[in-house]
């Protein structure tokens, strides 16, 4: 039994008999919890394929908190038992359609449930088990545009040193994407990748969390346990929303990257700990540090090396083929008639501006795909509006620069920065193309080499 095949039970509220939810269960390997927290905490640990998750009809909604770790877990295959109440709520029917394999309403029918189980193990087995390899890692942050071309040069380099990164861009960009490959490139691959939001959890438990406890440290400590530092030995660790980070751990964390040891709680006794820490943040961490809301010795310790996702909005030459991406990646879940986007979706995605930048396209992308009614997505499915003409024309010129530019990079990339043989394929002359280079702004010499020092475009 491999421990993919292991089952992460979730209940939030007291929804299913046990009696049921044991017979349901039977035959599976299975783990409890009742708290997001600890879902989060122990599919780091199991990387479970299949979750369960349970709902009492006392849920308020929204569930931000809920929706963010059903995104974090998008790899995995929920069935939700929940009461027929909550699937009454426009809210829950929405989250079901977007994160869901699978639900049951209550009473819940434990043969069945078991067999939905059953399948969904299945066919998650079917998913391969083994790590994407490097190529693979890079080809999964998907965009040609010269910023992230630039990105993709710099996260290589980065991954082969032992540094802190201190990754930074606006909510959405793909900072723990980046953070992921950093880990996937680096030797620690084969080690735990362990993610931790500072912001989502309170200030007074994010001390056990990361550092650990021993039995009896505080009220509730019944046993001893490790925190996700130890948790990461050999890895990696990515401190996501850092600026979150309560001034009293700022310390404890600045002394575990100094001395590479760590004390869990209520111990006097260090262990030392081998872990890669990447930090990523969406606010200003020097503004920060003004303020005096984050020490300026970890900042400096954090800031070694620094790799910056720029917003979506400022490299439109990613839209299109970001959404060609999310369009395949999602392809079960799409109405069956539906082919591709309309000419109007792909004008609308290119006025847009992407305030919550590739999530957002993403999100949109996805709910279109099942809104759809035609065969082609339209403006509307994607909740937008259709661009106006003054705006279509502007887009469509954009879109025009883009395409170009788009093929000029991959050609680029394809030919390993050889010039004549980049022309050769896009069918101009040499000096067409060193034209269309500076047209671009794309640098000539070694392509990959200066392109990690060009200006982001
Ligand atoms: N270049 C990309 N190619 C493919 N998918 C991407 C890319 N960038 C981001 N994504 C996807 O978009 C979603 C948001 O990215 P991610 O969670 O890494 O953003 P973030 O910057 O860490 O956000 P936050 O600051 O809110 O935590 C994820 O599902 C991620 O896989």
């Amino acid at each position: 039994m491999t421990p993919h095949s292991a089952i992460l039970c979730v209940a939030l509220g007291n929804s299913l008999p046990p009696a049921t939810l044991a017979q349901a269960l039977q035959g599976h390997v299975v783990h409890h919890v009742d708290s997001l927290k600890e879902a989060e905490r122990l599919q780091v640990l199991l990387s479970a394929r299949v979750g369960v998750l349970l709902l009492s009809a006392e849920l308020p909604q929204p569930q931000a908190a809920l929706e963010a770790f059903l995104l974090r877990c998008w790899q995995m295959r929920w069935i939700v038992v929940l009461p027929p109440s909550l699937l009454a709520q426009p809210y829950w029917r929405s989250l079901l359609h977007t994160h869901c394999h699978d639900f049951h309403t209550l009473p819940a029918d434990a043969a069945r449930l078991n067999q939905t189980l059953g399948h969904a193990l299945g066919l998650a087995a079917l998913a391969p088990l083994t790590r994407p390899d490097k190529p693979a890692l890079l080809e999964q942050m998907v965009g040609p545009s010269r910023a992230l071309t630039q990105l993709r040069g710099q996260l290589q380099r980065v991954a082969g040193v032992l540094a802190p990164v201190l990754i930074t861009g606006e909510s959405g960009t793909g900072k723990e994407l980046v953070a992921q490959a950093v880990h996937g490139l680096s030797a620690r691959r084969s080690a735990p990748f362990i993610a931790v939001n500072c912001g989502a959890m309170p200030a007074s438990l994010i001390h056990a969390e990361l550092f650990g406890h021993e039995r009896g440290a505080y009220t509730g400590a019944s046993r001893e346990r490790r925190g996700l530092i130890e948790a990461a030995q050999g890895g990696t660790l990515l401190l996501d929303e850092i600026g979150d980070l309560p001034l009293e751990l700022q310390a404890n964390l600045l002394r575990f990257l100094q001395e590479k040891t760590i004390f869990r709680l209520g111990s006097t006794a260090s262990r030392p700990v081998d872990v890669r820490v990447l930090a990523a943040t969406h606010v200003d961490l020097a503004q920060a540090v003004a303020r005096g809301s984050f020490r300026e010795d970890l900042y400096y310790r954090l800031n070694v090396l620094a790799l910056e996702v720029p917003p979506l909005r400022q490299r439109r030459d990613d839209l299109l083929p970001l959404a060609e991406h999310f369009f395949e990646r999602y392809a079960s879940e799409r109405a069956s008639q539906l082919r591709g986007f309309s000419k109007a979706a792909e004008l609308a995605i290119a006025a847009h501006d992407w305030p919550g930048n590739v999530r957002e396209l993403l999100n949109r992308v996805r709910r279109a795909m099942v809104m759809a009614a035609g065969r082609l997505i339209m403006p509307d499915d994607l909740g937008l509006a259709a661009a106006t003409p003054e705006r279509a024309a502007v887009a469509l010129d954009d879109a025009r620069v883009l395409a170009e530019r788009a093929a000029i990079a991959a050609s680029l990339l394809e030919a390993g920065s050889n010039v004549a043989q980049a022309a050769r394929r896009l069918g101009v002359s040499r000096m067409t193309l060193y034209r269309l280079l500076a047209k671009h702004g794309i640098p000539v010499r070694s392509h990959q080499g200066d392109i990690g020092r060009a200006a982001p475009g």
